[in-house]
């Protein structure tokens, strides 16, 4: 099993440059399933989800090859078969795409209920409306989600989702995109990841308009052909170094990102004191004197984004004032909170409220990750508290950012990676 150890309490200088984001990846990887041609696909973030994701769909029969650390090829004209297996679909929250790229490609699909993060009820029905409006029958039994069509091809659809969700957006796009006829999906979400998978679908011969808008329109086509594409970059992993240097002080140049998919969380840091320059595709970003109290609700794109709610909140334990967090995406996001108050910050939790009174400081002490961005959050705490920490559980933290320790270890920090006896399930980290 793995830990970091961070002797903290130093301030952050240099450049930071930002891998593909995650869960832009893991949409593209499984739509290419849809694909009856070959897809080159570059700036994949090393990250587990992401090999995981490649294991899969090997397992169906895809023919990956590597062609270099951020770029695959995958070959799905030779798939031979719509089930997945229970045992590596139901550790990853995305695998809920399997569904709609094998129901849109084959007609049927069998895959394992969705793992992920753990941050209260992550229900499906939104997925499963759209699917059935299209004309699928959909059971969930025995830990699987069976879904069929009668003729083996779904038909396009007007579909308004009740709540605005990432993944059924997604979803309902890979299935529409072979479907017979136009498909309308109305209150969609707009997150960047939406528009990058509409993006890629278009380039390998999809006919979708209006991702990035609440109303995307999908004409369905008969065949996807080959093609190449580049994931864009990670918003939140860009967003979670912004918070570092935010939370230690010092310099850094956060390299290869979109400041549009940026402002969001740049506009909140500003708020709070630090200093933000705006490039092409930087963002300098420096903190000198104490940083101000703010308040922030995380929201669907544009809005401020949930999966920055444990880094913005660990930054506020060091600001002057009292802020307010309120999450407005998940029920229950605030379990890494005990964590923080270890290192001395104090915060109370009120079901989807935070209160964060500002400390002067945060002292080093034994931490442990609950899931990916809670590990995130607790990294950015042991960089800016006085003296040890050692976090554990950071499994989760590798499921979602590349070579975290080696970036952090290049902007002058001192963490390390260290073994520790232990039970060392890789897999396991797919359940936070
Ligand atoms: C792999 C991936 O991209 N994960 C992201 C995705 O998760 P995910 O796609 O699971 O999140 P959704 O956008 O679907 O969920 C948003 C809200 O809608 C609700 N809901 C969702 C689907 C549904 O069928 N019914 C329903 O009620 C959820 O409970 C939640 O309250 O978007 C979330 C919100 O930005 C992020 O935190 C996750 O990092
Ligand atoms: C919650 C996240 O991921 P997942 O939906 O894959 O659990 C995340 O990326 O912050």
């Amino acid at each position: 099993m793995t830990n970091y150890v961070v002797h903290g309490g130093k301030p952050l200088f240099g450049e930071v440059e930002i891998s593909g984001a995650k869960n832009a990846a893991v949409a593209i990887l499984p739509a290419a399933l849809l694909v009856d041609g070959v897809c080159r696909i570059e700036n994949i973030p090393q990250i587990s989800d992401v090999t995981l994701f490649l294991k899969i769909l090997e397992e169906l029969g895809a023919g990956i090859r590597t062609i270099n650390r951020h770029a695959v090829e995958v070959d799905c004209r030779r798939i031979r078969r719509a089930r997945t297996s229970y045992e590596m679909v139901r550790r990853i929250r995305a695998s809920y795409y399997l569904i709609g790229a094998l129901l849109g490609r084959f007609g049927q699909a069998e895959v394992a209920m969705p793992g992920g993060c753990n941050f209260g009820v992550r229900p499906i029905d939104q997925h499963i409306k759209g699917f059935t409006a299209m004309g699928a029958k959909v059971v969930v039994e025995g830990g699987f989600i069976h879904a069929t069509t009668e003729g083996g091809r779904l038909k396009g659809a007007n579909i308004y989702l009740d709540v605005v969700s990432v993944g059924a957006t997604m979803n309902i796009m890979m299935a529409a995109a072979l479907a017979q006829g136009n498909t309308t999906i109305e209150n969609a979400a707009k997150e960047p990841h939406i528009v990058d998978l509409a993006n890629f679908l278009n380039s390998m011969g999809a006919n979708i308009r209006g991702a990035g808008t609440d109303t995307i329109k999908i004409q369905g086509v008969d065949h996807l052909r080959g093609g190449s594409y580049a994931i864009i970059p990670d918003q939140i992993e860009a967003g979670t170094y912004m918070a570092a240097v935010s939370a230690t002080g010092g310099q850094v140049l956060v390299k290869n990102i979109i400041p549009k998919h940026m402002d969001c969380i740049t506009a909140k840091l500003q708020e709070m004191g630090v200093q933000i320059e705006e490039q092409e595709d930087t963002l300098l970003v420096r903190r000198t004197g104490r940083m101000q109290k703010a308040n922030v609700k995380t929201m669907p794109y544009p809005g401020f984004p949930t999966d920055m709610q444990p880094q913005i909140t660990t930054v506020l334990t060091l600001a002057e004032g009292t802020s307010m967090v309120t999450e407005g995406v998940w029920s229950n996001r605030y379990r890494y909170v005990d964590e923080l108050k270890r290192l001395g910050a104090n915060i109370q939790v009120d079901e989807k409220t935070a209160v964060v009174e500002g400390v002067d400081h945060l002292t080093g002490a034994p931490i442990q990750a609950c899931d990916l961005r809670a590990g995130a959050a607790l990294v950015i705490a042991a960089l800016a508290a006085e003296g040890t920490t050692e976090i554990s559980g950071v499994q989760y933290i590798e499921r979602g950012y590349e070579d975290m320790v080696g970036k952090l270890r290049a902007l002058g920090a001192d963490i390390r990676a260290v073994e520790v006896p232990g039970d060392s399930e890789e897999l396991e980290a797919h359940i936070g």
